[in-house]
Parts: C-alpha cells; structure tokens; sequence
C-alpha cells in the first residue's frame, strides 16, 4: 500500500479525467496545505499533455490504470462519469490509493458499497467530493435544527437546477453514463434531507420527466419516522436553484446556495421565526480544501462515509418508485447508530 496521509510529507493526487469540474478541484487541491497534484490521466495522451501543461502537473499519463500503477501517487481524485466511479474506486483502492470520488459516488448503492468493502479491505481512505458537507455553515445550520431553534422539526425541502448544462456528447444525457438529474442534482437534495432528519426516510415516491431516457426533471417526497417528511425539485429545465428550507414548529432555517455558496458574495443563511423576525448569519470559508483536509487528515470519515451510502440508498428507491410510478419503502442497511458528520 503506498504511504497513508500524515501531517508531515505532503499527499501526491493523481487525477482520473479531464473533464469540466476537474479544472476546479485540480485548482483547489493545488491551493491546499500539504498537498501536491503529480499526475493526470485521460484517456487521451494528448488530452492529459494539455491539461498537465496547463495547470502546471509534472506528469501526464495515457489511462487510468497506468496512473495507478504510479509509486508517486498517494491519493486519486477521480472525476469520471458516474458509471465508472465504482469500478476505478476499486481499483484504485487495490492499488493503495487514498480516494476522492466525484459525486453521486455510485450509479446503486450496490456499487457504492463495493467502494467501501475495497476501501475497507485495503485501508485507504476514501470521501465523496460532496463539498457543501465540509462548509463550517453546514454544520452550524445542523445544529439550529437538531439543538431546538427551530422547534419539532416538521418538512425540509430543497430545490437544486442548473438550466441544461450540457456540452457536446455530455455524459449528463447517457443512460449507459450514469446520466440525469436524479443521480447528478438528486445526489444532493436527498443528501440534504438524510443529513438534516439525520435517519434515512422509511418511503419515498418520486416522479420523473425524461429526456433521452434519464430524468430531466425530478420531484420527489421522502417519509421519515416521526411524522417528518421532505420533498424535492431537481432538474436541467429550469435556472440555476440551490436552495433548502427545513421547518419546524418555531422556526426555519433557509439558505439559498447550499450546494456551493453564490460567488463574489456573503455565504449566507437565514432564520425566519413566527413572527416575521428573520436573522442572517454569515460565514465564508473553503469549502473544497476543508473536504481536501479531511481526506488527507486523521480524523474518522465514517460519519461522511455513511451518509454518502445511506444516499445512494435512497436513490436507488427513489429511482425504482418513478419506474413502478408507485411510493416504495426504503431498504435501509446503514446503522442508525452511525454518527451525523458534524465537521
Ligand atoms: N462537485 C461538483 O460541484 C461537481 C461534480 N461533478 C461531477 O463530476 C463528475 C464529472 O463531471 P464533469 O466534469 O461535468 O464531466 P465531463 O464530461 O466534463 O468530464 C468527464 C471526464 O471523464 C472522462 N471520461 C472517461 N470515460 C468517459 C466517457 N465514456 N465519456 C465521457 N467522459 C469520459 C473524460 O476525461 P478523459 O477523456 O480525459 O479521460 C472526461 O473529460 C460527475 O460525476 C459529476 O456529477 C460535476 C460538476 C460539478
Ligand atoms: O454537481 C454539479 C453542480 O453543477 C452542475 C451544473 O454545472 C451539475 O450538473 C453538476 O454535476
């Protein structure tokens, strides 16, 4: 197994993929303490030459597999398709590497628990590169709903679109790939819901409207025990939306940009109370380099780790309840005991 993260020698990230959001993370990984970007791999020699001399990466290399079987390369960011993140995050757990795996981790909860048994089995680390999580706003939002600001927490809803953010043989269209809005923006509002209940949801429906055989457009409405309930809008049909509202009997807790905090402005949330009385709160931060951190770091990821399992637990429910056009239970597997993330 090549070397684990510590405090002292910087983590090498080798990156799977040169696609849109690569150029993003590769900027953040290289603006992290303690980390270096050595390698990147495309399918494409040429591809990889170009974007390794871009971003100012040492070494450039043709597939996947070849970057893996690098003894300079601690950690993979893989930014792949859907389809194949649970097959390279196998193999690259089996190679020793430490993982940050876009989201949705998986395209079944079938695959994304193999992800964790082969980063069990090899003990490596591994995290979703779900980076609203890591925000310190998240888990200060988690701690109005669960200490009582709110009150009996009655619905949470969420809304996440961004209006067809498509290029050309886009993946986010593919069946085969792991394509539309339920996995790619539905990965988000049901991991909102999960996160804020801090339980999964016994029963779900949702509705699709397909483009191109994937959903374009999702709706959705979760059951939890206790009389909570969620529901979500998800899509490439209407603006950019990424906003959640949970409820409760004294008040709500509202943010308009959770998935990724609106550039160039405030990170911001809001408390609306029964009377009108409405508190902003303020918190900027790095969102990206504080998941970076955690990966690379000491502490437990279990609690991040169970969540992005119980996630694509429900996705799987919820995408069998638009095929049977029917409420289905949720077969939940993840202990209830497992703890919350609350970094
Ligand atoms: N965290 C976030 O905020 C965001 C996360 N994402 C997630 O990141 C992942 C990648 O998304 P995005 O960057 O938009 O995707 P792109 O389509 O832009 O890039 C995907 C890359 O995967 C590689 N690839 C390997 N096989 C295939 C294939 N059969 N078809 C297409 N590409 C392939 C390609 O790199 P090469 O040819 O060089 O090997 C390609 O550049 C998705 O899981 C998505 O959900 C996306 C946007 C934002
Ligand atoms: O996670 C994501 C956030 O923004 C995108 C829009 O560009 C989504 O489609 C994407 O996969």
């Amino acid at each position: 197994m090549t070397a684990s993260p510590t405090d002292s020698a910087p983590t090498r990230f080798g990156v799977m993929g040169t696609g849109r959001i690569t150029r993003r993370l590769v900027a953040d990984l290289q603006s992290t303490d303690a980390v270096s970007v050595t390698a990147i791999a495309s399918r494409s020699q040429e591809r990889a030459d170009w974007f390794a001399s871009q971003y100012g990466i040492p070494a450039a290399v043709e597939g996947y597999q070849a970057l893996l079987d690098r003894d300079d390369i601690d950690a993979v960011y893989l930014s792949l398709p859907p389809s194949l993140h649970a097959d390279w995050c196998v193999r690259a757990a089996e190679a020793g590497k430490h993982i940050l795996c876009e989201k949705p981790l998986a395209t079944s909860a079938d695959q994304a628990n193999q992800i964790a048994q082969a980063c069990q089995r090899f003990g490596v680390r591994w995290l979703d590169a779900t980076g609203w999580l890591h925000h310190r706003r998240t888990a200060a939002m988690r701690a109005l709903a669960s200490g009582g600001r709110l009150g009996r927490l009655g619905h949470i809803t969420a809304a996440v679109s961004f209006y067809r953010p498509f290029q050309s043989g886009e993946h986010r269209l593919d069946p085969e790939l792991g394509g539309g809005c339920l996995l790619d923006l539905g990965w988000y509002t049901a991991g909102l819901a999960c996160y804020f209940a801090g339980r999964s949801p016994n029963r779900v429906f949702a509705d699709c409207i397909e483009e191109n055989g994937v959903p374009l457009r999702t709706n959705a409405m979760l059951w939890f025990d206790d009389d909570l309930t969620a529901s979500f809008s998800c899509g490439y049909d209407t603006a950019t939306r990424k906003w959640f509202e949970v409820a409760g009997s004294d008040a709500s807790v509202i943010c308009d940009d959770f998935t990724r905090p609106w550039a160039e402005r405030p990170t911001r949330f809001w408390v609306h109370d029964a009377n009108g009385e409405v508190q902003a709160h303020e918190s900027s931060d790095r969102q990206e380099q504080r998941m970076i951190q955690a990966l690379i770091g000491q502490q437990p990821l279990e609690a991040f780790n169970q969540l992005a399992l119980q996630t694509q637990t429900v996705l799987d429910a919820l995408a069998e309840s638009a095929r049977l056009r029917q409420p289905v239970p949720v077969h939940a597997d993840v202990s209830p005991d497992a703890p919350s993330p609350s970094c």
